[in-house]
């Protein structure tokens, strides 16, 4: 099989899930500022011939985590941005989740144009590793947009520095199940903060995004009795929406529902000042990463009287299974308490935020700081 792209479109790799859009060049300009990381390791694929990119930003409360994204890019400097920047965001994501675990991601980059065959994933797999291992474990990767728990086995063929296998290979497998639970427990959590009651029953929702997360998602909602209406660029996610008794809304409708919550389910950078000031929900709570265009948007949701639990905090649920599955002694009672405490993690952060007069970004961002400046 070979796979073909066209120009800014993502690849589509193993069992990893369809993406339909690009990140955004914006996101990806690389700083003029040197970068705080511990390490940023860029290398020359010796099998795939690609760029192979591992960012360390921080082993301080441990062994940096993050997945490797396996991405199309219009240069390596495009994904050498997009590591230090997604690699500083793991690190902030471990820290608020509490986890003795600092933050890395790995990128490999697909120049624009090229296609790519599965043997040439599977090259980049093993390049990968053998990248990875050179770190002598500082950085333990995992699937991200483009990977997969299959090409998660390929790189262990090089490196034990890597997690989420697939079950049948010994491995934990993939973590949308925790991370939908974290999700769940954060609208709880944000639900009760604003509306002074957990019940769902009534509440309406708008999920944006049925995927992996979002899916799971909208059936924990409707059990609980939530009115819910959803969208997804993929039409066949109808389906969905008809079995669960939801409202079906076109894509770019979805944030001018009038409903309780926006919960953003499918890629990063939905909110942007034009979409926040057309809102018309109480609080957003998903699980896409990034949801935030740009930082001051934050200020934007504070001021419309709009509670953000922020994504990083919200969306810990695959990243705590991934470090609790894989440890020595995984428990399930820990896993579980620990997914659900992601529900109280988020229930300080609306508090800190309005008792300091800040906004929710500023105030996890906070608790991330206090943790690292903790470990020291
Ligand atoms: N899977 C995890 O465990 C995990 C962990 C942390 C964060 N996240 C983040 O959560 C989000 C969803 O992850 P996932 O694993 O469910 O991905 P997925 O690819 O399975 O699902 C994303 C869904 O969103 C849809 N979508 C894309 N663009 C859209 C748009 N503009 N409007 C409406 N729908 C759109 C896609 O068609 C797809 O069905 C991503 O941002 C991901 O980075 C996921």
């Amino acid at each position: 099989m070979t796979i073909t792209h066209a120009p800014g479109e993502p690849i589509q790799a193993g069992a990893a899930p369809a993406r339909t859009r690009a990140i955004p060049a914006a996101a990806a300009a690389l700083p003029l500022e040197a970068p705080d990381h511990e390490r940023v390791l860029v290398s020359r694929g010796r099998r795939s011939g690609l760029t192979i990119i591992v960012a360390v930003h921080s082993t301080r409360l441990g062994q940096a985590l993050g997945g490797a994204r396996l991405w199309r890019y219009a240069s390596w400097t495009d994904g050498l941005a997009d590591a230090l920047r997604l690699s500083q965001a793991m690190t902030m994501k471990n820290a608020a989740a509490g986890l003795a675990r600092g933050g890395g991601k790995s990128v490999v980059v697909i120049p624009e144009g090229a296609p790519l065959d599965e043997r040439g994933i599977r090259a980049a797999m093993l390049d990968l590793g053998d990248a990875v291992e050179s770190l002598d474990g500082a950085y333990m990767t995992a699937e991200d947009v483009g990977t997969s728990a299959e090409l998660m086995a390929v790189v262990a063929e090089r490196t034990a520095h890597v997690c989420g296998l697939p079950p049948e290979q010994g491995g934990v497998g993939e973590p949308a199940d925790a991370t939908a639970a974290g999700v769940h427990a954060s609208i709880l959590a944000t639900v009760e903060h604003v509306f002074g009651s957990r019940d769902l029953a009534g509440r309406h929702l708008v999920i944006s995004g049925l995927g992996q997360v979002g899916g799971r998602l909208a059936r924990m909602l409707a059990a609980g009795g939530a009115r819910l209406s959803v969208t997804d660029v993929a039409d066949g996610k109808r389906a969905l929406a008809e079995e669960l008794g939801a409202d079906w809304v076109d894509p770019e409708d979805a944030h001018l529902v009038e409903a309780d919550v926006f919960v953003p389910c499918g890629l990063g950078g939905v909110l942007t000042p034009e979409v926040v000031s057309a809102l018309r929900v109480r609080a957003v709570v998903g699980a896409a990463n990034n949801q935030l265009a740009s930082r001051d948007v934050a200020g934007l949701l504070t001021e419309r009287g709009i509670v953000w639990a922020p994504d990083f905090v919200v969306n810990a649920g695959g990243v705590i299974y991934l470090d609790v599955a894989s440890g020595p002694d995984a428990v399930a009672a820990e896993l579980d308490a620990r997914i659900a405490g992601i529900g109280d993690t988020v229930a300080s952060v609306l508090r800190a935020a309005e008792e300091h007069g800040t906004t929710t970004l500023a105030a996890a961002e906070r608790l991330a700081r206090a943790r690292l400046e903790a470990a020291v």
